[in-house]
């Protein structure tokens, strides 16, 4: 349950897509992000879970490249990623969503899951052409029968998925999804969970920034718990669940009474 920065463990390699390196981030005074190090394994959820403020977003934001990490190295199969410019980064393969929508109003459902899938098609044309992507992102995400309608006009449901399917749309290796579930009720949550988990069927990588620690628990298959901007425990998500420093500092002691 120790946080594990080695590429080994218990001596046989880990498969990383992707590996943070002691990467620390600085807002003037305040430290977001400290000396943290971490890998992304092909293949796996991973679910990245902490109190408020520990530093979660800022790492999907250096990951990304929306911020430069003021320490330390992050690299995609090898290939450095800080310093690239985020778009860079997405042709690369990583995509993410946000915690507010970041749809484009004015535009269809279609038009809006459109748009990333010629950003990714422009660069990498030998893949499927724009259309088909965009069909399958929709059909992934459950949002054919409403494709035609405008975007701002979804309820939040709909929104979230838009979310997933406008970075799907983008061929991601790797998909990263910020509270994606937050605001959902139960049975909404279920079905952004199942979409979530076929998706990591078909192959993309899940990182999963998330307060519902049942969703976080019933789809991660490892757990990383950060505190002000280190990590905390990492490892098998029921065993970090029960660590008594864990409840302490983010789960709570009425979580631990209930399970
Ligand atoms: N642009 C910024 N300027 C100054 N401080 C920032 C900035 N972005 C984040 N921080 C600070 O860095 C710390 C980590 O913030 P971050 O948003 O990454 O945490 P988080 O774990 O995602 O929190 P939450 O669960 O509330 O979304 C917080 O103390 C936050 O106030």
């Amino acid at each position: 349950m120790r946080c594990v920065a080695a590429r080994t463990r218990r001596g046989t390699h880990v498969a990383s897509l992707l590996e943070v390196r002691n990467i620390s981030k600085r807002f003037g005074g305040v430290v977001a992000v400290e000396d943290l190090n971490f890998v992304i394994r092909k293949g796996e959820i991973l679910g990245l879970i902490g109190p408020n403020g520990a530093g979660k977003t800022t790492v999907f934001n250096m990951i990304s490249g929306i911020q430069r990490p003021t320490t330390g190295t992050i690299t995609l199969e090898g290939q450095n990623l800080v310093g690239l410019r985020p778009d860079q980064i997405a042709r690369k393969g990583v995509a993410r969503t946000f915690q507010s929508s970041s749809f484009l109003p004015g535009m269809s459902v279609y038009e809006n899951v459109y748009l990333a899938a010629a950003f990714r098609s422009l660069a990498a044309i030998q893949r499927r052409a724009a259309p088909d992507v965009t069909e399958a992102a929709l059909r992934a995400t459950g949002l054919v029968d409403v494709a035609e309608r405008p975007a701002e006009l979804l309820n939040v449901s709909q929104h979230k998925r838009l979310e997933i399917a406008r970075a799907v749309a983008t061929e991601p290796v790797l998909l990263m999804t910020d509270e994606i579930v937050a605001g959902l009720n139960n049975a909404e949550t279920d079905e952004v969970l199942d979409i979530l988990v076929r998706l990591n069927g078909t192959g993309i990588t899940l990182v999963f920034v998330e307060h519902d620690v049942r969703a976080v628990l019933s789809v991660s298959q490892r757990l990383i718990v950060l505190a002000q901007g280190r990590c905390m425990a990492e490892g098998d998500p029921h065993e970090v669940a029960r660590s008594p420093e864990v409840i302490k500092v983010y789960l709570g002691r009425r979580y631990a009474q209930n399970q």
